[in-house]
């Protein structure tokens, strides 16, 4: 059987693969690894349950078959240049991802945005309806595809439908803004279950529900009113609710034990001029994350000598993203001057205050990083979790090494043991620096140990055995195979 004729009994769909298609001018294609935390979470569910990814290659007008990476099924949907300027840049990225990040920056509204929306979320069902043997579960993820919830259950009734929202939901006040909000809400609403990152994200989405389509929502159900299959009126049960989201652990655990990778560690910290302090930051290159509030309070420090630059130094991994939205290009040239400005007052001979990098570093990179770094730096003004935080801490199998979280990010509900800071509150960071720097060896042990415990307890194996064993519950007669198959079996509704 051909690859693209498979059908499987558990299908996952993203607005991304887990590999980017990368095309360089002269030059021999090649499929390189996606950007972003989305990815690191779910390419270990789909490792460990056998089905097929759903999802866009990362480069516009190109046309792939269905192919096996890393024992996972991937199905390419193709984007035309238009669609990844109105669908990628425009819609999901230039007016949901401000709106739902509190409009830290704002939000533009255009209809022709949101038609290619409406018309590439169909797309995206179409082919997961495509693949996906009867019954079978289908898990979609993330704002870029609010409206497949719905269209899948038009399509294909038998299925049973997740959503997993990796971004905060905003408050009503916010939300409502949007031209769209009904449409988007009816679209999540076609899934039987519905996951967010926080409690407060699912308080959110069921009050937006409340008031603007006026269904009930209680709890953790939102009751949907639709015609039964006599065509009576009836209620579907949507059951929305917190499953935050984590990693790898034993995976990060290992990488920290490695020799190569410590060697690595203690490598970068020499490449470094052996500071005492060593702080990092790793984020996309994204308004959201705080980097520019996160240089200001340690050019801050450094001003007010209480730090000093031949002793203490800021890494900051900012890797590219969203390169072609007007927002992220200014965000880069705003952040490019502070770590020029920063250096340039502050540096010395041989001791550089920031040393940046606008690379995206391999995990064994990223893991000597954090072995390297006594201080690790989360000031996002807004994130729906931060798995960088979540892979510092696994990686700090020394038990060492102190965590500045912002409380804006999702982690900081779970890493209560970090030192918790407001990145607006620009003198509360830099005291929660120094209280970094000047933390006794013991105190650092003592909340590692505790963040530590927290992430080896609720990995991400938990979290997506956490939503999968509620959405399997949820239609406990359909008894989905989640084994791949070659059922080809008729499907309802007009399904081929
Ligand atoms: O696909 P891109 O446009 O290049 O962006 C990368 C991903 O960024 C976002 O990640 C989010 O998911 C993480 C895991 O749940 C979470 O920790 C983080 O707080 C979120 O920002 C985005 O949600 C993904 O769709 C993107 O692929
Ligand atoms: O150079 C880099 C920078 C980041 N990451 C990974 O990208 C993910 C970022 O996820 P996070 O949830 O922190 O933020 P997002 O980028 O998804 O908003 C994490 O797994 C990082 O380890 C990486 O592998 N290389």
């Amino acid at each position: 059987m051909s690859p693209s004729s498979r059908k499987f009994g558990f299908v996952v769909v993203s607005n991304r693969l887990p590999v980017d298609r990368i095309e360089p001018e002269n030059g021999e294609g090649s499929w390189q690894r996606s950007p972003g935390g989305l990815v690191t979470a779910v390419e270990p569910v789909m490792q460990a349950n056998d089905g097929a990814w759903v999802g866009w290659p990362g480069i516009a007008d190109r046309e792939y078959d269905a192919f096996e990476s890393d024992g996972v099924h991937l199905v390419p949907v193709a984007l035309s240049e238009a669609e990844v300027a109105d669908y990628y840049e425009g819609f999901s990225n230039d007016t949901l991802w401000p709106l739902y990040h509190d409009v830290i920056m704002p939000p533009t509204y255009h209809r022709e945005w949101w038609e290619s929306y409406v018309r590439v979320n169909q797309r995206f069902a179409d082919a997961a309806a495509a693949v996906a043997k009867k019954n079978a579960i289908v898990w979609v993820h993330d704002y870029q595809l609010q409206l497949v919830p719905a269209m899948l259950r038009t399509k294909r009734p038998d299925l049973t439908i997740g959503f997993f929202n990796h971004i905060p939901f905003p408050a009503y006040g916010i939300y409502s803004q949007l031209p769209w909000r009904k449409q988007i809400l009816n679209g999540l609403l076609g899934a039987d279950l519905i996951g967010f990152q926080r409690g407060a994200d699912a308080g959110n989405f069921a009050r937006a529900v409340r008031r603007s389509l006026g269904y009930s929502a209680k709890g953790t159900v939102v009751e949907v009113p639709e015609k039964g299959p006599d065509g009576a009126p009836a209620i579907r049960s949507v059951i929305a609710r917190h499953f935050p989201i984590s990693i790898d652990v034993a995976g990060y655990e290992e990488l920290a034990e490695r020799e190569d990778v410590k060697a690595r560690a203690a490598e970068i910290r020499h490449e470094l001029g052996d500071p005492d302090v060593v702080m990092l930051g790793v984020d996309r290159l994204d308004y959201t994350k705080g980097i520019g509030h996160r240089m200001k309070a340690f050019g801050e420090l450094l001003e007010e000598g209480r730090l000093d630059v031949r002793n203490a130094t800021l890494v900051q991994v900012a890797s590219p993203s969203r390169e072609r939205v007007e927002t992220y290009k200014t965000l880069r040239d705003e952040i490019e001057l502070t770590v020029g400005r920063v250096n340039g007052d502050f540096g010395a001979i041989g001791h550089q205050a920031i040393s940046y990098f606008h690379h995206s570093y391999p995990r064994e990179e990223m893991v000597a990083l954090f072995l390297a770094s006594d201080i690790m730096l989360v000031t996002a003004l807004r994130d729906g979790m931060n798995l960088v935080a979540k892979e510092y801490v696994a990686s700090r199998i020394d038990d060492d090494g102190v965590l500045v979280l912002s409380e804006f990010a999702g982690a900081a509900d779970e890493l209560k043991s970090a030192l918790l800071i407001n990145p607006h509150d620009i003198d509360g960071l830099k005291d929660a620096i120094m209280a970094a720097v000047e933390m006794p060896q013991r105190e650092r042990q003592t909340r590692m140990r505790a963040l530590r415990k927290r992430v080896r307890e609720h990995d991400v194996e938990r979290w997506s055995a956490s939503f999968l064993d509620v959405l399997s519950g949820v239609n406990p007669d359909r008894a989905p195979d989640l084994e791949t198959g070659d059922d080809d079996s008729d499907h309802p509704a007009g399904e081929k």
